[in-house]
């Protein structure tokens, strides 16, 4: 009988929204049983220090180093997973001793593959030992180690899901976090994966900046305003584009500067668009074409960024609730998956999906104690 894990999966994303958290049953491999799934909304003090960490954190040159803000942002970021988990249990009236493992990403500050770097903030060993139960962390590492991107490592799920729902042809899983990344998924096949562009943050900045707003709530702006293309055409003329996978990106790789002269709704309508065209430029990389498209992550939830990527798309566009899939909850799920995998030794990563020299297991564990 192969053990079956009751994990916990925590998530904070490049968007810096908050933390999303998940339980799933598993064995690591096809059997997936969800359970219950929470979400908690980061204070705007907190987005405002994890904004400086990541300003901060472009002079690291090692992932261990934590100047200026990055301390206090690690600490940050470990005390917020313990409340969350704590709120989280106690609402669904579950134990900490009935939970196996928390599967807990940290908060990206930095993503520099090519320098071999990043980093993710949260401390680990705190974490299990606070919380009371065992945590695996720090699961891009290994991947980097091996020659790897180091991301995205949500794939893997993904083809778990697609095999699990039995749809026979081919699906192009599209997760729309702060960056956007895509999986393949063909039956029978190991999975292909990259990041393809932006997903949520150039908005969400734009925003901030510009109306004091973390997000386009349902797309309001972007749906009230007009595509400018030259501006478009700008956006798009970035070399990243033509780049063929493995690739993953930092959340701040691309410059908004094109829409710096557009109206708030015009520059919103504008990075939605830029946001859809490098979805759908993933297509350029499939070896075949995908029957299906599945969003998933927040920016699923943008009406004015589903539409546009649906005016673009070759084949149907679905959000993951048309599967019976929780589309905020996928990535919290994933990384309760990956932590189930990495206790087992199994691979969390494979050159499809990140470029690692060959299938790679990662992830280091802390023990409750
Ligand atoms: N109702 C909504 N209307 C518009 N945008 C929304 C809505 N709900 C969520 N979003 C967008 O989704 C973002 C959060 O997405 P998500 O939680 O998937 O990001 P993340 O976990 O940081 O992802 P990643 O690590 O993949 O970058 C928000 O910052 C916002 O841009
Ligand atoms: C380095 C990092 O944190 N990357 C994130 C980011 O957000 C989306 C995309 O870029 C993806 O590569 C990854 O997150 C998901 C969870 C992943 O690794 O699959």
């Amino acid at each position: 009988m192969p053990k079956i894990f009751r994990a916990l999966g925590a998530m904070s994303g490049t968007s810096m929204d908050g933390i999303d958290l998940a339980l799933l049953e598993t064995d690591g491999r096809g059997l997936l049983k969800f359970g219950p799934t929470a979400s908690f909304a980061f204070s705007d003090a907190d987005r405002a220090l994890l904004r400086a960490a990541v300003a901060a954190a472009r002079n690291l040159n090692r992932r261990d180093e934590r100047p200026g803000p990055l301390a206090e942002a690690e600490s940050l970021i470990t005390q917020r997973h313990l409340e969350a988990v704590a709120t989280f249990l106690r609402d669904e009236d579950i134990s900490p001793a009935a939970i196996d493992l928390i599967g807990f990403h940290g908060q990206t500050v930095l993503h520099r593959p090519e320098q071999g770097l990043t980093v993710q903030l949260g401390d680990g060993a705190l974490f299990a030992r606070r919380a009371g139960i065992d945590v695996v962390y720090d699961m891009r590492a290994a991947d980097l180690e091996r020659g790897g991107q180091g991301a995205p490592l949500v794939p893997v799920y993904h083809a778990a899901l697609a095999e699990s729902c039995g749809f026979g042809a081919p699906m192009l899983f599209v997760n729309i976090g702060g960056v956007a990344n895509v999986t393949f998924c063909a039956p029978g096949a190991a999975p292909l994966a990259c990041d393809v562009g932006p997903g949520n943050a150039l908005l969400d900045d734009l925003m901030l900046a510009r109306a004091g707003r973390a997000m386009d709530a349902d797309g309001a702006a972007a749906r009230a305003g007009r595509v400018d293309e030259a501006a478009l055409a700008a956006l798009l003329a970035h070399p990243w584009f033509a780049r063929k996978p493995p690739k993953s990106l930092d959340r701040n790789a691309f410059d908004p500067a094109p829409v710096a002269g557009l109206s708030l709704e015009d520059a919103a309508a504008t990075l939605c668009a830029f946001t859809a065209a490098g979805i759908v430029s993933a297509d350029a990389f499939v070896p075949a074409p995908p029957q299906m498209i599945v969003l998933c992550g927040g920016g699923a939830r943008n009406p004015a960024l589903v539409e546009a990527i649906s005016a673009r798309a070759p084949c149907p566009v679905r959000r993951a609730e048309n599967f019976g899939w929780d589309s905020q909850a996928i990535e919290a799920q994933a990384f309760a998956y990956l932590a189930a995998r990495s206790a087992k030794g199994l691979p969390l990563t494979f050159p499809g999906t990140t470029g690692v020299r060959e299938p790679a297991t990662g992830g280091k564990l802390a023990w409750a104690g």
